[in-house]
């Protein structure tokens, strides 16, 4: 190989250095110094420094950017660390508010007492309650978003020397009768039936009736109903709420068949709904009866149709062949015809709830919603109880446009023509005390127990006793019930052993003794059912077996109404601690039912709804369908 063979001319080549760039900014004579290392920073400022001194104008230019560049800089530093400061002091300010806050809430906690506390809670459980409720309105106009805003429209007016009348003087007829009313321009109360503009013939019927003033929610109730207004009405049992409602049916039927008759497949204009059959039928019947001296007094005829289950519709087939114009019924078989189409709601501009509440809790909201839904125009609604719990009230607001609130007594207290004995029987010892208890007074006595079987067993007792009793409750047949009725009413028997649904809101006259075989666990069934006695201004006594079985809130419950009513309070009532007393030292009561020996933490109405809801199913006892 060549290149082996020459080794002495061989050198090995080696990379040099090469000599530096030359420094674009060097000057002349600097060539040969050593290059000593001059950071460029410091290189530019010399630079800049010489050619000032040389005073050249580009250079000047120069230095005022970098100037204002330096400028721009330190003044963003600035503003950023100000930005920073304010940050910092925001978030200290918030932990310090948010620290506030909470030590506040802590001062007013342990200022709250425990009845505000109380208070929270209730209404906690109340909106709880509430939000699981649909509203009370039809489906079509739920679902439509329908909304009625004005109000309906009445022909009848007071007369104008009422209407002249200042209004103080109107506030001073409410006060003498204790008649509180909330709501926008309500008519005036009217004192006599004559100035209502009652028809000659209803002013006789009523003469004859020995109704001769009208009572306290008649006088308020009628010229408010009269003037097409929505109403909730709230009055003593046996205060003559039924008139206050089927009047104004009556004469709006009669003013429609004046208009126009009624032809088959026409009305009805009105409805008015029931909880139980008894209660329909009675209202029915009075009804007829307006109507049949009406007719007599050359009024035209108009006519009622009976809607209750376990009758023979057929019965009603002349009615439902000839046109009608009111409609008395119970939810079930009302809800039942009209999905029959057996008749509409196209023509019907009035919808009156009896015992409003009672329907509610007795299950029929559905069937009550489902009704509404068949109504394709406005109408007038109505609710009428002698309890109104606000939680009915508030939720029955969706159904009803601007109404009037009537309110004769507070919604639940018992009236106070009732003596109310209270006592304690040992439950082995009821039965043969009973036989006792009814010398109390004559007949006609009516005893009440929640216990169908127990209902059956009274009676049988009584008749081995040689005492006329009938009986009555859910599971008895129409007849059974309807013959009951009847020979009780007509004074054959003298007792009738009855269930509370049964016999709600039904006016046996005169009735001189009500006995609660069992304290009823509701404070309202009570006062419905004390309620039989004592009607239309008479005296009456009502006797309530209570003992160990009876719980202690509902003896608490009593206590109260006792007191309320101003009746004896016997001492096993007395002692009774009331665990809820407000600050006060009066009962804190319940939201939810108006009980006023419970609230509503422990009220047995909603752990009855409670345990309705969770079984899943509404309606009890028979009464309505
Ligand atoms: N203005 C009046 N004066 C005297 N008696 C009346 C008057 N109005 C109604 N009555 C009579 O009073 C009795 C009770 O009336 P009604 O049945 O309407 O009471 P209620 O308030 O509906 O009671 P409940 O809440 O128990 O259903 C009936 O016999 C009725 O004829």
């Amino acid at each position: 190989m060549a290149d082996s063979h020459q080794p002495s001319t061989y050198t090995k080549r080696r990379r040099t250095p090469s000599p530096p760039p030359p420094d674009p900014y060097a000057v002349d004579g600097d060539d040969d110094d050593a290059p000593l290392y001059v950071p460029v920073k410091q290189r530019r400022n010399q630079l800049v420094s010489k050619l000032a001194a040389k005073g050249g104008g580009a250079t000047a230019a120069a230095e005022k950017r970098r100037h204002e560049e330096e400028e721009d800089a330190r003044l963003q530093q600035q503003r950023d660390d100000d930005d920073r400061a304010r940050r910092k002091r925001e978030a200290q300010t918030l932990l310090m508010e948010a620290q506030e806050v909470k030590r506040r809430k802590a001062i007013e906690d342990a200022a709250k007492t425990e009845k505000q506390k109380i208070e929270e809670e209730e209404a906690q459980i109340l909106l709880a309650q509430e939000a699981s409720r649909k509203q009370l309105a039809g489906a079509e106009e739920l679902a439509k978003g329908i909304v009625y805003t004005e109000r309906m429209h009445a022909s009848w007016k007071a007369p104008h020397y009422i209407l002249a009348k200042p209004q103080e003087e109107h506030d001073a007829v409410r006060e003498k009768f204790h008649i509180l009313v909330s709501g926008d321009d309500i008519p005036p109360p009217i004192p006599n039936f004559r100035d209502m503009k009652l028809p000659r013939p209803l002013l006789d019927y009523l003469k004859k009736k020995k109704i001769e003033a009208p009572t306290p929610i008649q006088l308020q109730g009628l010229p408010v109903v009269f003037s097409g207004r929505d109403m909730i009405g709230i009055a003593f049992t046996g205060s003559g709420k039924t008139l206050a409602f089927s009047v104004p049916l009556l004469m709006f039927s009669l003013e429609e068949e004046k208009r126009m008759p009624f032809v088959q497949g026409e009305g009805p204009v009105g409805i008015i709904m029931c909880p139980s059959r008894e209660l329909a039928r009675q209202t029915y019947e009075g009804l007829q009866e307006m109507a049949k001296l009406m007719e007599q007094g050359g009024y035209p005829q108009v006519r009622a149709l009976l809607c209750i289950g376990g009758i023979n519709m057929s019965e009603q087939a002349q009615v439902l062949s000839q046109g009608f114009h009111m409609v008395v019924a119970t939810p079930g078989r009302l809800q039942d015809m009209l999905e029959k189409r057996k008749f509409t709601l196209n023509s019907c501009k009035y919808l009156c709830m009896d015992e409003a509440d009672r329907m509610i809790d007795m299950g029929f909201e559905e069937d009550v919603r489902n009704i509404m839904s068949f109504f394709k125009h406005q109408r007038q609604t109505l609710l009428f109880s002698a309890t109104m719990p606000k939680r009915i009230q508030d939720f029955a607001q969706s159904a009803l446009v601007q109404p009037i609130l009537v309110n004769v007594g507070r919604a639940g207290a018992a009236a106070l023509n009732i003596i109310q004995e209270v006592e304690y029987v040992k439950q082995e010892a009821k039965m043969v005390y009973l036989l006792e208890c009814l010398q109390k007074t004559a007949p006609p006595t009516i005893i009440f127990s929640d216990n169908k079987n127990e209902v059956d067993d009274i009676q049988e007792y009584l008749l081995l006793k040689g005492v006329e009793a009938v009986a009555i409750h859910g599971s008895k047949t129409q007849e059974e019930r309807e013959y009951a009725i009847k020979s009780f009413k007509t004074g054959k028997k003298d007792v009738m052993v009855a269930s509370g649904v049964a016999s709600k809101g039904l006016d046996f006259s005169e009735i001189q003794h009500v006995i609660n075989f069992s304290m009823p666990k509701e404070i309202e069934d009570y006062v419905h059912q004390i309620g039989r006695t004592g009607r239309s201004g008479k005296t009456g006594i009502a006797t309530t077996f209570v003992n160990m079985q009876t719980a202690e809130q509902t003896l608490l419950d009593l206590k109260y109404l006792l007191m309320e009513a101003k009746q004896k309070v016997p001492p096993f009532l007395t002692s009774i601690e009331d665990p809820n007393l407000g600050a006060d030292g009066k009962p804190v009561g319940c939201t939810n039912c108006g009980g006023l020996g419970h609230t509503i933490r422990n009220c047995p109405k909603l752990e009855e709804n409670q345990r309705r809801t969770m079984a899943g199913f509404g309606r009890e006892g028979g009464g309505g369908y």
